[in-house]
């Protein structure tokens, strides 16, 4: 017995826009759980996390992006170059303007490299609804529609949960009708090791965004279940750096901001897990490891 309904719709979505936009929360509020990194730091997330929305008739996969930016750097370009091959996979791409603030350079500036993607569909996402008044949303949604040619343009706020549901509705509509990609229950397919890795990253970003928010990779180099013991798990990990002089900002006098971020890092791990956790969390100097393809595929960004 098939146990889906005919016109189950499986595919892919995706969100773009500008850094803090609220992409990350969105996407955690339409999977109901932590998976992407949110941060009131700009252009956090880096990988391509995905969350995977489970309904009766249909199953969302969600890419998350990170932010277009002009590239500076090899890794910038990467990024960019990652940006703009998601945006050619996915079935519908989800564009984010946030309802608080006036469109600008950087708005456009995506609308444009969006209106080039011809083969598939925009929905234009106006966010952060909370944060402003009807008045404000109605503007905004003018505004938006002015700025291109969108598939449909939905105000939601990620924060409050208003609309959500409308917009897996816009979103799962361009989906093809598919059986489901994962299995029920999954929320994400990115290996655990990723999504610890990201969570310690999250951690040690805390309270030196100025300083090195982008210096900053971690690796988890092992991850297993200690012998004789079934209620915890032992991990090995290497946060790398730059330069000697970032080294000593991110361990602190007498090792105290380590062992903070350490602590945080493993009751977030811990969560995620639902298992007791041992962290072994090591500083490691990678010269200037932005600019070195080598290195950068030792830490998981691929050409
Ligand atoms: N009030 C309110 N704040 C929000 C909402 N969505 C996001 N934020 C806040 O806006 C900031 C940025 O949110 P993120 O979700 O990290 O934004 P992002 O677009 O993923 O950012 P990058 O990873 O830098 O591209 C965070 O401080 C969020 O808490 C929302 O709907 N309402």
């Amino acid at each position: 017995m098939n146990a889906e309904p005919s016109g189950f719709r499986a595919g892919f979505a995706c969100f773009v826009g500008r850094p803090n936009v609220g992409k990350s929360t969105l996407m955690n509020a339409l999977v109901g759980t932590k998976v992407a990194i949110t941060s009131s730091k700009p252009q956090t997330t880096r990988r391509a996390i995905r969350g995977i929305v489970h309904r009766p008739d249909a199953q969302l996969v969600i890419v998350d992006t990170p932010g277009f930016h002009r590239p500076r750097t090899l890794l910038g370009e990467r990024l960019d170059s990652l940006v703009l091959s998601t945006l050619t996979e996915v079935d519908v791409i989800g564009f984010c303007v946030p309802a608080n603030e006036p469109i600008g350079k950087g708005d456009r500036f995506i609308a444009e490299k969006l209106a080039a993607v011809k083969k598939t569909p925009v929905v234009a996402v106006v966010t952060k609804c909370d944060l402003a008044t009807r008045e404000q949303i109605a503007h905004q949604l003018l505004a938006v529609s002015a700025l291109a040619e969108f598939a449909e343009i939905v105000p939601v706020s990620g924060q409050s949960g208003e609309q959500l549901d409308i917009l897996a509705d816009v979103l799962i509509k361009r989906l093809p009708e598919s059986p489901p990609l994962y299995a029920g229950g999954e929320l994400t397919d990115e290996p655990e090791q990723v999504l610890v890795a990201e969570l310690i990253r999250e951690a040690a970003l805390e309270g030196v965004r100025d300083e090195l928010p982008h210096s900053i990779a971690v690796m988890v180099e092992e991850m297993n279940p200690r012998e004789g013991r079934d209620d915890l798990l032992d991990v090995y990990a290497h946060m790398f750096v730059e330069r000697q002089s970032q080294k000593a900002i991110v361990i602190g006098p007498g090792g105290a901001r380590l062992k903070d971020v350490g602590t945080r890092a493993r009751q977030q791990i811990e969560a995620l897990l639902g298992t007791r956790v041992y962290l072994d969390l090591r500083v490691k100097v990678a010269k200037e490891w932005q600019r070195d393809p080598k290195q950068l595929r030792r830490l998981g960004f691929y050409d």
